[in-house]
């Protein structure tokens, strides 16, 4: 991992307009966006209507369509979530008001050093090459219920009292997703054979993180990349993409674009899951890429364990024929991992999983 050092801060009002963009930016030809845009990834949305109702023939057909997603490629798109969009415009509008700020303004909310909350621009001082064209402003949310509010208080005390409305709006919006989150993991439990309680359980008082994500124009977007090609390392991700258009998967050893839909969220499976499901599901291989005409916003919720649940798979997904592939891990040591000593891409739970063996090693 680069050692984090100050360097240029990524002034999206600037570099915007620049028809040169710093090489820092400029991603190797092997990982640039695609000459022409990739072919649409053709997925069934999963209509939740039905299982969150408990009808029985709509909760196995919503199994059997996760489990066919999960197994393939990690990723699918769900909805009838019960969610109001109403709330969800009201995130996109506060993320463009925040986003449309001076940069001194959102530089109060600097990430710091080694953590994952705050603003960040384009992690100019956390990596030193494919640096993503984009701004970032992650919070923690927890749903234990002795933390209440605490989206809504790290605005009001990081961000001060003019954030106060837009902290309220990210609390219920994050308190929607971690609902979506919850039925989500009984469903993946479902779809596994493993019963709904065994992650739904898992993750109830969860230690989650939402960030806000923007994408400025960029005058080279065949060079640049917003998000670079990943796995997120978290558990599984609810996303839900303006109507600009940017995301990309890779299946059948392919990028696919996922057109927008507004009342879809996309949903996809992160490693920590994969390591819950023993590797059965897969992580999904994801990235975004920029434009030079129309700036993009994403709302990304990451579902993340409680900071003391041990991340171990059912023992009904263990076998001789299916053994152990990852060790117990907690997820704050694989957060860590992430955030101080190895920059999240396609292979972080491998790496992640011969840092441990180094450690205990080194430790033993
Ligand atoms: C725990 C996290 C680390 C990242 C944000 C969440 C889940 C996704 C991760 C990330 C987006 C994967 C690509 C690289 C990364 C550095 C980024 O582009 O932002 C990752 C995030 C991070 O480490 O800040
Ligand atoms: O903006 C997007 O569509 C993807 C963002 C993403 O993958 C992430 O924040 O982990
Ligand atoms: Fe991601």
């Amino acid at each position: 991992m680069p050692s984090e050092q100050r360097s240029f801060s990524f002034d999206a009002s600037i570099l915007q307009h620049q028809s040169h963009i710093p090489p820092q930016f400029i991603w190797p030809d092997d990982e640039k966006p695609c000459p022409e845009p990739p072919p649409m990834l053709d997925v069934p949305p999963i209509d939740l209507g039905g299982f969150l109702s408990g009808d029985p023939e709509a909760v196995s057909n919503a199994a059997r369509l996760v489990d066919q997603a999960c197994r393939k490629h990690g990723f699918f798109l769900v909805v009838n979530h019960d969610i109001d969009m109403k709330l969800v415009d009201e995130v996109h509008r506060g993320t463009d008001f925040f986003f449309g700020m001076p940069l001194e303004k959102k530089e109060r909310a600097l990430r710091k050093i080694g953590d994952h909350c705050g603003y960040a621009s384009s992690f100019t001082n956390r990596f030193s090459s494919k640096l993503p064209w984009k701004e970032t402003l992650s919070f923690r949310y927890s749903a234990d219920r002795h933390l209440s509010n605490v989206v809504e208080r790290y605005f009001s005390d990081v961000m001060g009292d003019d954030y106060a409305a837009f902290g309220k709006v990210c609390q219920r919006y994050c308190e929607a997703m971690n609902m979506l989150c919850l039925n989500l993991m009984e469903l993946l439990g479902i779809s596994l054979g493993v019963g709904g309680g065994y992650y739904r359980d898992l993750f109830e008082g969860n230690d989650s993180i939402m960030r806000l994500n923007y994408y400025p124009t960029c005058q080279k977007p065949d060079l640049a990349l917003g998000t670079g090609p990943h796995c997120d390392p978290t558990t599984l991700t609810i996303l839900h993409q303006d109507d600009v258009g940017g995301l990309e998967v890779y299946v059948d050893e392919k990028w696919h674009s996922i057109t927008p839909t507004p009342q879809a969220f996309v949903v996809n499976i992160g490693d920590t899951f994969m390591a819950l499901s023993n590797g059965i599901y897969k992580g999904c291989l994801h990235r975004a890429v920029v434009n030079s005409t129309t700036p993009r916003r994403s709302l990304a919720f990451f579902l993340c364990p409680r900071m003391d649940k041990i991340v171990r798979p059912p023992k009904e997904l263990v076998s001789e024929g299916n053994p152990r592939i990852y060790p117990d891990f907690t997820w704050p040591v694989l957060l860590e991992f992430t955030q101080k000593h190895y920059r999240s891409d396609m292979k972080t739970l491998e790496a992640f999983v011969n840092w441990l063996r180094q450690k205990r090693i080194n430790s033993s």
